[in-house]
This record gives C-alpha cells, sequence and structure tokens, in this order.
C-alpha cells in the first residue's frame, strides 16, 4: 500500500509544513517534507539515525530557517513574519532537548525558574508557586533542591519537562524524551506526555525511534528517508505497522516491535 498523503490543511490544523528543504550550507538534509499537525495531536518524528529527525525538530523550533517551503503555525507563515511576531509565536513552544539540558550548577527548581525569570516580568512568589506547580505535575516537586548530578536519568527528563512547561506553551517538541531509559520509567514518561495532550491539550511533536513508545503515544507522524532525503511515509505508527509496505518502514516498524514483544515471526 502506498504511504498515506499528508492531509489538507484544515481549521484544526496548527502547524503545517509545505515543500520544506532543509539544509547546512550546501548539504541539503531533507526536502520536499510536507505534513500538518492536528491541534490537540501528538506527532511523531520517525526514521534511522541521520536521517535529519532532529533537524526537523530544530527549524520547527525556530533555529534553522528551511531553504525552500513554508512553515505555517496557526495559519501564519513562520520565517517572513516579523520577528516580534516570530518571538511571539515561539513563546508558544516548550522544548526537552535529549541531553535535558538543564544548568549543572543550578537546582532543580532554579533550572524550572530560569525561564520565567529571564522572560517574564513575575515576582518571585509567583514564580516560586508556578515552579512548584511545574514541578508537581511530573512528580519532581520533592526534588526541587536538588541538583542534576543527583538525578536518575527518568528525574533529569521530568525536570527537562517541568522546565519545558515553565512559561505554559502549548506546542511542546521532544527530542528522543526515553533514549537512555529503562522500560519501566520510560512508560511512566509515555503516561505522562498523554496527560499533558489530555490534561492541558497541548500539541506534541515527538522525535523517537522507540516504537513501544511510538505506538502506545503517537497520532500520526512522518517517516523520513536518508537515503532519498525525503519523507517516504506518513500516518500513524500503529498504521504504518499494519499497512505500509515501503520496505524500510516496514523493517523498522516490525523488527523492533517484534524483538520488544519477544515475538519472532
Ligand atoms: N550543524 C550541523 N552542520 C552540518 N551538518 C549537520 C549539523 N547538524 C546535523 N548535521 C547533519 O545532518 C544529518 C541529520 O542529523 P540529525 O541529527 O538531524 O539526524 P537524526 O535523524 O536526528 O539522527 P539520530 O537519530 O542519530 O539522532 C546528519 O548527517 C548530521 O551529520
Amino acid at each position: 500500500m502506498a504511504p498515506q498523503t499528508p492531509a489538507t490543511a484544515t481549521s484544526d490544523t496548527l502547524m503545517s509544513l509545505q515543500g520544506i528543504t532543509l539544509a547546512f550550507g550546501p548539504k541539503v538534509i531533507q526536502k520536499d517534507i510536507s505534513f500538518n499537525i492536528k491541534r490537540g495531536s501528538i506527532f511523531a518524528v520517525m526514521g534511522g539515525s541521520g536521517c535529519g529527525k532532529s533537524t526537523v525538530l530544530k527549524s520547527m523550533i525556530g533555529l534553522l530557517r528551511p531553504t525552500a517551503g513554508h512553515y505555517l503555525v496557526d495559519g501564519e507563515d513562520y520565517w517572513t513574519a516579523d520577528p516580534a511576531h516570530r518571538q511571539t509565536v515561539s513563546r508558544r513552544f516548550g522544548v526537552l532537548f535529549q541531553s535535558t539540558a538543564l544548568w549543572s550548577s543550578l537546582t532543580v527548581g532554579e533550572n524550572v525558574a530560569l525561564p520565567m525569570q529571564m522572560l517574564t516580568k513575575m515576582d518571585p512568589a509567583t514564580v516560586r508557586s508556578q515552579v512548584e506547580l511545574k514541578l508537581g505535575l511530573v512528580d519532581m516537586l520533592h526534588a526541587i533542591d536538588q541538583y542534576p548530578s543527583e538525578l536518575s536519568g527518568g528525574m533529569k527528563k521530568r525536570a527537562g519537562l517541568a522546565r519545558a512547561m515553565a512559561l505554559d506553551p502549548d506546542i511542546l517538541f521532544f527530542d528522543e524524551p526515553s533514549a537512555g531509559l529503562d522500560p519501566i520509567t520510560s512508560a511512566r514518561l509515555d503516561d505522562l506526555i498523554l496527560n499533558l495532550r489530555d490534561g492541558l491539550g497541548a500539541t506534541i511533536v515527538i522525535v523517537s525511534h522507540e516504537l513501544p513508545s511510538l505506538f502506545k503515544i503517537a497520532d500520526d507522524g512522518i517517516f523520513l528517508d536518508a537515503k532519498t532525503k525525503t519523507p517516504i511515509a506518513h500516518g500513524a505508527p500503529s498504521w504504518l505497522h499494519d499497512h505500509c509496505d515501503e520496505p524500510q518502514v516496514h523493517a523498522f516498524m516490525h523488527r523492533e516491535r517484534e524483538t520488544e514483544s519477544g515475538r519472532t515471526d
């Protein structure tokens, strides 16, 4: 079966990539990227190592300008908008980097407070109560005075998540959130991500190759190919697993799911 083609943008489309090309200097990483992300959905960017998943995310959060195409957020072109508008849109983004990027010299609470102190005029008492609220959401209030070096991998991710939510973003970007976590911690993080979508109505873009997690949480997604430097499949991970016969996508979707469940067929 041919890969699904991206649907036309509708009123529930929050973000739309239209014919995007991404390059570092002369080196094209991906081209002809087109997809829409629905408000309140979890969208996965998938593909083999080095195909450009993080680069797509980097561009969507405003760190890499495409060399062609349009990136619309709520119908407005992000890159041709004036810088003030772009900044307003960027304030809607919360980002959890693969490394978590917590400041090692600051406590968990200070890490979460930093974006509020730098980018808002909140008074210290409000900052403190917001920090406690965000840490409570990820079950990390008990670690408010701990330093990143004192945290487990899963706790670091949750602290990074609390910081990503510091400014109440409605669009969250996660780069490999469960990388390096054991299956139980990873499943807990999945539940947390689902809560962000269902409880806060956030729209989430996730880069991941963890199939159990993708099958559980993602509503839609795109599969990037390193060789042709283009997306080769579009759809929810479980749909791609069941219906996509593109060899590379099939191998990616089946090998890991079967390994995970112990199946060998
Ligand atoms: N700043 C940069 N300058 C030049 N090339 C870069 C830069 N950042 C990434 N690349 C290249 O872009 C390609 C895609 O990298 P990217 O990190 O987006 O892939 P990925 O799919 O996220 O990989 P992985 O799954 O291994 O994390 C790679 O060939 C990488 O070397």
